[in-house]
């Protein structure tokens, strides 16, 4: 996985249907994905429960760009092997997960997945000052974690601002996650993130049957970013 600053698209399978992941992820990477956001949710770091390992591994086989697998689970450490073994190309952990951060991020390396650093909207980016060398990508929720399908949250554009002048020339992915849409898309890739996940906004209208809107969707983020 080369590092580009190209804007990319990362639809949440969360907005898919559960039933049929396998169609869904080839579906809405014929349709112009270019990464496949995976959320993973304890029901313990926050109140919603998605899935595991095996069905990172059983997705993944249908994974054909990148797998951006956001662990929503503490602890995390004992479970980072499962997932790199499990196929996840960027694992990110919550900074809020753990008091150590840091053994994190080299956990995940060691384990030869890219790390990646996300961070609630409550979160400040003074502790992201000396995680900077130990970081590929950092997440900014721009919704409080848990369920698609949430509003944005306006004040996080002043914080990818803010980062991406902290990041300046250093080769970190910012990602940002929650409640984006055509309109609130251009704002933060204004400010600086390059990497958006969307879930509600990709997967609405379309189905395995009918992946034509996923296109559209995916076309009209695009489209309001390119200006
Ligand atoms: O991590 C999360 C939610 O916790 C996200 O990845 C959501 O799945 C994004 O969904 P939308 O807000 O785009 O519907
Ligand atoms: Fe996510």
């Amino acid at each position: 996985m080369s590092f580009d600053r190209s804007v990319k698209i990362a639809p949440s399978i969360l907005s898919a249907d559960f039933a049929n992941f396998g169609q869904e992820i080839e579906a809405v990477e014929a349709q112009g994905a270019d990464w496949i956001h995976v959320d993973v949710m304890d029901g313990h770091f926050v109140p919603n429960l998605t899935f595991g390992p095996p069905m990172c591994a059983a997705i993944a086989k249908h994974i054909n760009t990148v797998m951006d697998v956001h662990l929503m689970i503490a602890p995390v450490d004992p479970y980072i092997e499962a997932f790199a073994e499990a196929g996840a190309d960027v694992l990110t952990a919550h900074l809020e997960a753990g008091a150590h951060t840091h053994r994190t991020l080299q956990a995940i390396r060691g384990a030869g997945c890219k790390a990646g650093l996300a961070l609630n909207p409550a979160t400040g980016l003074e502790e992201v000052e000396y995680l900077l060398d130990m970081v590929d990508l950092i997440c900014v929720m721009t919704v409080n974690p848990g369920f698609g399908g949430q509003k944005f949250i306006h004040s996080q554009v002043e914080k990818v601002r803010r980062l991406r002048e902290m990041i300046g020339d250093r080769p970190i992915h910012i990602e940002i996650d929650g409640g984006i849409t055509p309109e609130t898309a251009p704002l933060m890739t204004q400010a600086g993130a390059d990497v958006l996940v969307a879930g509600s906004a990709v997967f609405k209208g379309g189905s395995v049957s009918d992946p034509a809107p996923y296109g559209e969707n995916i076309r009209a983020i695009r489209a309001a970013v390119a200006g």
